[in-house]
């Protein structure tokens, strides 16, 4: 069955365990009821794709890959309903019914709303479980992987086996399993509602100054999936009346401007991991990158190994605009970082005579052997970037920029060259930067942990985190954006949310 062959397949630990422990929930439910009596409730969004495959994964495996399922197409005897809607975008409902053809599914259409329809449907069929795929963060919050139907609803069991999925484990999946999935995602789309309520996600923007086309960046290429509803427009905004009025204020002229530019930064260091040194380049890069409106996405710390270099390189440079990377830079037996830099992109490590000259004029005309093992730099892929502060340039490989910093100093100097030579070029775009207000509270994290939860549903398009000094001093909010109205509004949102003086302000430094 190619859905399980793939994931046994996969090297990724963290999916596997998602999908058996999605699979034991699926396996659960059809030993609890007959195939009649489950039904499974699909409308081409992602949440719901990944459950198709899981369903069609899971029945195979509880009929123990008996012949009369092989996985194979036309193995799919779960009765399956689609809420058809006049507002849903063509893309999806096309998408479903290829899936629909594709799989061999049983289809219910249904045309009325939620409520309606499925007490008319548990009327004419036995159906006493509906698998849906649900997620914690999804607006419906309070459910758990078996959840009786609310008060007020027909009588069935809702079965949710990816509620405990994050953004990253949805794509993940859909990835490694090779599946279609609806053409919107590609377009810029991370979660979608209806045609009235929902754009593609602003922080997928790729700006364009010689065209005015919009342009998105594919759905899976969100780092931050706490963000995947900020495509979605305020049904109950108090807008004007006449144009739409965006929850997360990412009106189409102002999507450049808001558009996430993020990077990452790797540390290389043996020394590092064993607790002799720290590394103080990444929190400081933080802060420069933060200054300039982008977001850094991770810093991590590898050892001094070819193999530990080049995957972290590959993972972290498909998935951000920019890598750092620094230590591991020289002539020492340690000193690999160009070596897995250039086995990330599959290119051999070649002299260069333009960087041999700029080192000569470091180091002179020493060299013990017969070549320069630091003028050998990744072949076809590299990029010299000089500055007059330099005496040598930094290097820049795709994506990757290496810093030859080791210090706070020397990262000031480095920086300051990158963004002067940004003017020039556009190896770092300098975007808006962001504001952020910081909040303190005495109140216990159980009174605001509901009230925070609910502020980042309403603003998408901030960036809400806490964090405190001391396990019993007062809790920190930090609201974050690039629009100072909107943080205004939160921060007025969370006080009518709470009485009156339980948040206080502290100034940012
Ligand atoms: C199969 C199915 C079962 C649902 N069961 C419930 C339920 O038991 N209780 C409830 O409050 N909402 C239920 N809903 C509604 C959803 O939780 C949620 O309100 C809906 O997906 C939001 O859609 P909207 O954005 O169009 O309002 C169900 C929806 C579907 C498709
Ligand atoms: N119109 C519908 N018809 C049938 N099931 C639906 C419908 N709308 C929602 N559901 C069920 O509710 C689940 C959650 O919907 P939700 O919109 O959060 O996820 P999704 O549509 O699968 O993906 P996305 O978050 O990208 O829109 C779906 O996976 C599906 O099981
Ligand atoms: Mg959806």
């Amino acid at each position: 069955m190619e859905i399980d062959k793939a994931i046994r397949e996969s090297d990724d630990r963290w999916l596997k365990t998602k999908y058996n422990k999605a699979i034991y929930v699926i396996q659960r439910a059809l030993a609890l009821y007959s195939i009649e009596e489950v039904a499974f409730s699909f409308n081409g969004g992602k949440d719901s794709t990944v459950l198709l495959h899981l369903l069609r994964a899971g029945y195979f495996l509880h009929k123990g890959g008996q012949n009369c399922a092989n996985g194979g197409p036309s193995d799919f005897p779960i009765r399956t309903i689609y809420f058809e809607s006049s507002s849903a975008f063509p893309e999806i409902n096309s998408f479903t019914y290829d899936a629909a053809a594709n799989y061999g599914l049983q289809m219910d259409i249904i045309r009325t709303d939620f409520k309606s329809g499925l007490e008319a449907l548990l009327k004419a069929n036995p159906i006493r479980a509906i698998f849906l795929g649900v997620r914690i963060g999804d607006p419906t919050v309070g459910q758990e992987q078996f959840s009786p139907s609310s008060v007020g609803w027909p009588p069935f069991m809702r079965v949710n086996p990816i509620l405990d999925w994050s953004y990253r484990d949805v794509w993940a999946f859909l990835l490694a399993c090779k599946v279609q999935y609806c053409s919107l995602y590609d377009q810029g789309y991370t979660s979608i509602g209806s045609i009235h309520d929902t754009v593609p996600n602003a922080l997928l923007s790729v700006s364009n100054s010689l065209s005015s086309e919009e342009k998105f960046r594919p759905a899976y290429l969100l780092s931050d999936g706490r963000l995947e509803r900020a495509g979605r427009v305020n049904k109950f905004s108090s807008g004007s009346g006449h144009s739409p009025s965006f929850s997360n204020g990412l009106i189409s002229a102002d999507l450049h401007k808001n558009s996430l530019l993020t990077a990452s930064a790797i540390a290389v260091g043996d020394e590092i991991l064993l607790g002799i040194v720290e590394d103080q380049l990444g929190p400081l890069l933080c802060k420069k990158l933060h200054s300039i409106g982008w977001s850094m996405s991770q810093t991590v710390v590898v050892r001094n190994d070819v193999d530990s270099v080049a995957e972290e390189v590959e993972r972290k440079s498909s998935t951000n605009d920019l890598v750092f990377i620094y230590g591991g830079i020289g002539p020492l037996h340690s000193d690999l970082t160009l070596a897995g830099v250039a086995k990330a992109f599959g290119v051999r490590l070649a002299p260069d005579e333009e960087f041999e000259e700029y080192l000569r004029s470091v180091i002179g005309d020493y060299c013990p052997s017969d070549r320069n093992e630091m003028a050998l730099l990744p072949e076809g892929i590299t990029e010299l970037l000089h500055h007059e502060k330099l005496a040598v340039p930094l290097i820049k490989c795709k994506n990757i920029i290496v810093l030859t910093a080791t210090n706070f100093m020397e990262l000031e100097t480095q920086w300051d060259c990158l963004i002067e030579l940004t003017r020039s070029s556009d190896i770092l775009a300098v975007m808006e930067p962001y504001v952020s207000r910081l909040l303190k509270t005495d109140l216990s994290d159980v009174a605001t942990a509901k009230p925070l939860s609910k502020l980042c549903l309403e603003f998408p398009d901030l960036h809400i985190s806490c964090y405190r000094q001391t396990r019993y001093g007062p809790l920190i909010v930090n609201i974050r954006g690039r629009d100072e109205a909107r943080i205004e509004a939160a921060v007025e949102a969370l006080s009518k949310k709470l009485h009156p003086g339980a948040f206080s302000e502290i100034n940012s430094s």
